[in-house]
């Protein structure tokens, strides 16, 4: 028996990058998060520190500074344009690039947001990933822990009822949740897309599961999670799935009756831990299965 080395990549991973655009005097801002791995002919450096064909991770955090020069354009494109970089030197096969997006809201006075002041936005983020194997280049999509909630139009009832069952069935809940999503778009898309066609998808595609989760009257957060995967996928043929990953941000009523009070739905107990977990990959059948991207995701999405 011998001992090999197995799968493996490296590169830098969360580099804090903030570009700010001042060709005006309406600056914006792009404040990213970035990770650059790279997969390739790396077995020297592993089994004898033999490192002549390592880019040294410091390059790579280098190159992302210098590319942010020329201007970051979207996340996708960032990304694209890194991966295409390192995939030219002929040691590197594939790798993964990731980004994070946080917002910055401009400063509000008076009526108009001010030009160079601005205020970090919530805990969401959009993010964006590319992959390369030998079957080329995929890029995914997504936003992170977009907090929503509806005070009603929520119901859950018809479940299992057995020993060890005491919630009750309800008519009227809260129903809230950070969603969390990746989306992988077709080839047809990245070949033609550029970073205002990724920016324009990107926001259509947040509006559209906001707007579902809004309208649906939810029996189940499993039915409003496919749901909002099903009305991405309707709206555009060239998004081929959509994996989506949706904590059940239980609110609890409150039991007034000790101090002779009624509750009709009015006050609740935030509960952070535990939740519910609702988790599901929105398919096309006719290519329903495992995209090889999704191997490269840390748990589901
Ligand atoms: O929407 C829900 N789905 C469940 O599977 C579940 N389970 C539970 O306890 N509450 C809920 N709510």
């Amino acid at each position: 028996m011998s001992i090999v080395l197995g799968p493996n990549q490296y590169g830098k991973a969360e580099v804090r990058l903030v570009r700010v655009d001042r060709d005006t005097a309406r600056h914006r801002i792009t404040d990213l998060g970035v990770t650059s791995l790279l997969r390739g002919d790396f077995g020297a450096t592993h089994e004898s520190g033999d490192n002549t064909g390592v880019i040294a991770t410091d390059t790579q955090k280098n190159t992302m500074h210098a590319f942010a020069r020329d201007g970051v354009g979207s996340p996708e494109t960032f990304l694209l344009r890194l991966a295409r970089h390192f995939l030219a030197a002929p040691q590197v096969t594939g790798g993964r690039w990731l980004a994070e997006q946080h917002g910055w809201e401009r400063i509000a006075v008076g009526d108009v947001g001010h030009d160079h002041a601005f205020v970090r936005g919530a805990a969401e983020r959009r993010t964006a990933l590319v992959h390369a194997d030998d079957a080329g280049l995929t890029v995914l999509a997504g936003l992170r822990d977009v907090t929503v909630l509806k005070s009603t139009g929520s119901e859950f009832s018809g479940f299992v009822r057995d020993r060890y069952t005491t919630l009750p069935e309800t008519d009227d809940r809260v129903l809230a949740t950070d969603v969390s999503a990746w989306w992988r778009y077709e080839t047809s898309f990245t070949e033609a897309a550029g970073p205002a066609e990724y920016d324009a998808r990107f926001a259509a595609v947040r509006s559209i599961l906001l707007k579902t989760f809004a309208e649906l009257h939810s029996l189940a957060l499993q039915q409003t999670v496919f749901a909002m995967g099903r009305a991405v996928l309707e709206a555009y043929p060239d998004i081929a799935e959509i994996r989506l990953s949706c904590p059940n941000n239980h609110h609890f009523l409150v039991d007034l009756e000790p101090f002779g009070l009624d509750n009709p739905g009015e006050v609740f107990f935030a509960a952070d831990r535990p939740y519910g977990l609702i988790e599901a990959a929105v398919q096309r059948s006719e290519r329903a299965g495992e995209h090889p991207v999704w191997a490269t995701i840390g748990g589901f999405v």
